[in-house]
């Protein structure tokens, strides 16, 4: 008699130690058996998710049967059942069957991972994972189990702050925990793009392409700045396909699906589905107050769960917003020699009910208050003058816009001369971006931003 139970916790135990944690846990904690039928010989299982799915049938089930006929003789069909599988999983399924494991052959350590600069906060057990997540997670964690092979590539998307960033570097960790000596290639998409007009200006193109087409592993953060670039899209296209070729794993983040970049062209459009398009959404309550709690336990700080579900309760969609909500009740608390509760989280967060008071401004007081800062004019913002000194504040104004109004794309679009709705993603995303980079465009929208939620 196959008694079920008993198989599966042998079999359990023997994966245990074949699995280091992280990977364990993600693929065997949540998976149970259903289901053993006597005269089929099918074992159904229940996972979690299609990912989970995809993973068992590819990387595990061939253990599994040589498990059951190690334990009690026979042959056993694994079957796989998606627990809770809802059709509203945005995720797209692979539209290649997984492909050999390749051949790992041993490379000399290189210059290159020198000056990598992967965040050595951005682990995967730094990572909460929630509703919003788990798919993508899993995805990351099968392409980091199995580089090359399983998803390729990889395409993580979804809006700002929303951990695309830290989930597709955990990637990386975990490559390199692994083989210390492989080449990993993380690079914001910008940084692509420099290189490659650098390299034709220094004619070091050849360079160029060493950098990008030999990597093992190559992350290209934010590939919505590709839009509209078909130079770039084109060499890019030819790094794509030598690494994709090669079995080199390549994965990519995007604040949209590749459809929806402007001007991506067809072919990179079809490469990026050949893998998986896997979304990121924003996290639940639950998932902000877990994350909160990781990021207080890290930084040694004493917060009570309620404090810590008022915090989380202020900032529900961008979990960078979320993260810089604690530093300023720990900032406070500092200031004020006080311990941290509900009443100083309060204060502390005050302000932040401002920007969600601001939301009734009008688009017409932005280009106002923007004008006269830079020293222009409302119909300048609202032209189509190309100059640097109206450009920048134009899409400040754009950007403000979008982020201290309710009002859609579309409609700033209109609200600025009749602009197409492209152009304002297009500034958005370029201030958004340039805040992390450039000092003084960060202090412009940080006074303005104050003068307008005055
Ligand atoms: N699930 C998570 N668990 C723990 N921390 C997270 C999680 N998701 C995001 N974070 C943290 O939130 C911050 C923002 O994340 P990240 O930069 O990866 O977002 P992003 O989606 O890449 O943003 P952008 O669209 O601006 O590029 C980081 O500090 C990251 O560590």
């Amino acid at each position: 008699m196959f008694d079920l139970e008993k198989f599966w916790d042998s079999f359990n135990a023997e994966m245990r130690s074949e699995f280091n944690e992280v990977s364990y846990n993600a693929w065997f904690k949540n998976t149970k058996p259903v289901s053993f039928n006597k005269d089929t010989h099918e074992l159904v299982i229940s996972v979690q998710t299609p990912v989970a799915r995809g993973y068992w049938e590819q990387n595990i089930s061939a253990n599994l049967i040589q498990s059951a006929y190690a334990y009690a003789g026979i042959d056993i069909y694994p079957v796989f059942v998606v627990k809770n599988g809802s059709s509203s999983e945005r995720m797209l399924e692979p539209q290649q069957l997984p492909q050999a494991k390749p051949e790992k052959p041993q490379q000399p350590a290189r210059e290159f991972t020198k000056d990598l600069r992967l965040n050595e906060k951005y682990t995967f057990d730094n990572f909460i994972q929630g509703e919003g997540n788990k798919l993508a997670a899993g995805a990351a964690l099968a392409v980091a189990d199995n580089p090359g092979t399983f998803y390729n590539p990889l395409f993580i998307f979804g809006g700002v702050g929303l951990g695309k960033t830290h989930l597709m570097q955990t990637i990386g960790h975990q490559m390199l925990a692994e083989r210390p000596e492989a080449k990993v290639v993380y690079i914001q998409s910008e940084t692509f793009v420099n290189d490659f007009i650098n390299s034709i200006k220094n004619k070091t193109q050849d360079k160029f392409r060493e950098k990008y087409r030999t990597a093992d592993l190559l992350l290209v953060d934010d590939i919505q700045f590709f839009a509209k670039k078909e130079g770039i899209q084109e060499e890019f296209f030819h790094t794509f396909e030598t690494l994709y070729n090669d079995q080199k794993q390549i994965v990519m983040t995007s604040d949209r699906l590749p459809t929806e970049i402007p001007d991506l062209s067809e072919r990179l459009v079809s490469r990026f589905a050949w893998g998986l398009q896997v979304e990121i959404t924003p996290p639940d309550l639950e998932t902000r107050i877990a994350i909160l709690r990781k990021k207080a336990e890290s930084e040694g700080l004493e917060i009570d769960e309620s404090t810590l579900d008022y915090v989380a309760s202020q900032v529900d969609t961008n979990i960078r917003e979320l993260e810089g909500a604690l530093v300023k009740v720990q900032a406070q608390a500092t200031i004020q020699k006080q311990d941290i509760n509900i009443g100083l989280a309060r204060s502390a967060l005050a302000d932040l009910k401002l920007v969600q008071k601001s939301r009734g401004l009008q688009i017409s007081k932005i280009q106002e208050v923007v004008a006269n800062y830079f020293q222009t004019s409302v119909p300048d913002l609202k032209g189509k003058k190309r100059v640097r000194q109206i450009v920048i504040p134009r899409q400040i104004a754009m950007y403000l816009s979008r982020e201290l109004t309710d009002a859609s794309l579309p409609k700033i679009g209109q609200e600025f001369g009749g602009k197409d709705h492209t152009t304002v993603m297009h500034a958005c995303d370029k201030i958004a971006r340039q805040i992390k980079t450039d000092t003084e465009i960060k202090s412009a929208v940080s006074d303005l931003r104050q003068m307008l939620e005055r």
